[in-house]
């Protein structure tokens, strides 16, 4: 059995032996905790069947447990002084392939379909890089297919924006566009103490699981989320308000907006984060007719 990476002794070691410094500008806070790494592994759906995506490797420390589990892990590492390390660290995991590359760029779909030809279920469990966390769990939801699951590690801020419900502070359009695709809990709060080096903020393990065909009334998704949005762009203001503010221009702006409320029986007194999904729902169906720029 080979030594874990995420002890603080190891990855000091190993830091040094490669001449490694952190770079925070790419969100670089290593784990040197195995129980934290157990617990966020546990709580994916991984066997030997299973495809797994990382992003942000770093010295490896996570990856050698998904590859202990699962069939075959693919790891993103943005930093190419990661590279020789890597190397090093997973020299004796033959199912890990890392791709140097920013998550950000790559073409996700054509990523899976090379490296997971052979794999049904794709699994992405990751400790994720902060300074663009929304972003990554944006495009790994669009991915809809083959992505059913996300284990991920983040500030414990965004893990709570995200799992919150109607008429409360943290709830908004990440909720909602999060929630409109998957179950959304969070399975643990991890303490700044198990990282090197600490970061500033508290952080948590959110597990997303996909969710089948919840929402078969939406006319149009890439409108609904255009609403979601218009919704609240001033939280103080009234949904009616921030739609005016929103909405394209057009003849009889207000009369058609105050019929779709009629018609989505949404009272446009409201606010916002007071709207459930299925709420919001009926109120850009209502709206679609009237306010969606067709497709070219
Ligand atoms: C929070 S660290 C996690 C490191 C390691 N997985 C761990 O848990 O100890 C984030 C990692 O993401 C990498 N990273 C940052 N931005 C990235 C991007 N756009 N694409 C891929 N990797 C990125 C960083 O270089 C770093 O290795």
């Amino acid at each position: 059995m080979y030594k874990d990476i995420a002890t603080p002794m190891r990855t000091k070691e190993i830091l040094q032996k490669h001449g490694f410094s952190f770079k925070k500008s790419l969100g670089q806070n290593f784990l040197v905790d195995p129980n934290v790494l157990h617990n966020i592994v546990s709580h994916a759906a991984i066997t030997k069947n299973t495809g797994v995506i990382e992003v942000g490797p770093g010295i490896g420390a996570l990856t050698e447990h998904l590859a202990r589990q699962a069939g075959k892990v693919v790891a993103f590492e943005i930093d190419g002084r990661l590279l020789p390390v890597l190397e090093d660290t997973m020299s004796p995991y033959l199912n890990v392939t890392v791709l140097h590359q920013d998550v950000l760029k790559a073409d996700l779909h054509q990523v899976i379909e090379e490296q997971f030809a052979d794999y049904e279920d794709i699994v992405v469990v990751a400790n994720l890089p902060y300074y663009i966390t929304t972003p990554i769990i944006m495009k790994f939801l669009m991915e809809k297919a083959r992505v059913k699951q996300l284990v991920i590690m983040m500030q414990k801020e965004v893990a709570d924006r995200i799992t919150a419900v109607p008429s409360t502070k943290a709830y908004g359009s990440l909720s909602i566009a999060v929630q409109y695709y998957m179950d959304a809990e969070v399975s643990m709060i991890v303490p700044k103490t198990v990282f090197i080096p600490q970061p500033n903020v508290e952080s948590a393990v959110l597990c997303l699981t996909r969710k089948e065909n919840a929402y078969p009334d939406v006319v149009d998704e890439e409108f609904l989320f255009i609403v979601t949005q218009g919704s609240f762009l001033h939280r103080r203001k009234t949904i009616w308000n921030n739609l005016q503010s929103s909405l394209p221009e057009g003849k009889e702006k207000k009369e058609l907006i105050q019929k779709a409320f009629e018609v989505a029986e949404v009272d446009p007194g409201r606010r916002g984060e007071t709207l459930s999904i299925p709420e919001f729902i009926k109120l850009a169906n209502a709206l679609y007719p009237y306010f969606h720029t067709p497709k070219s």
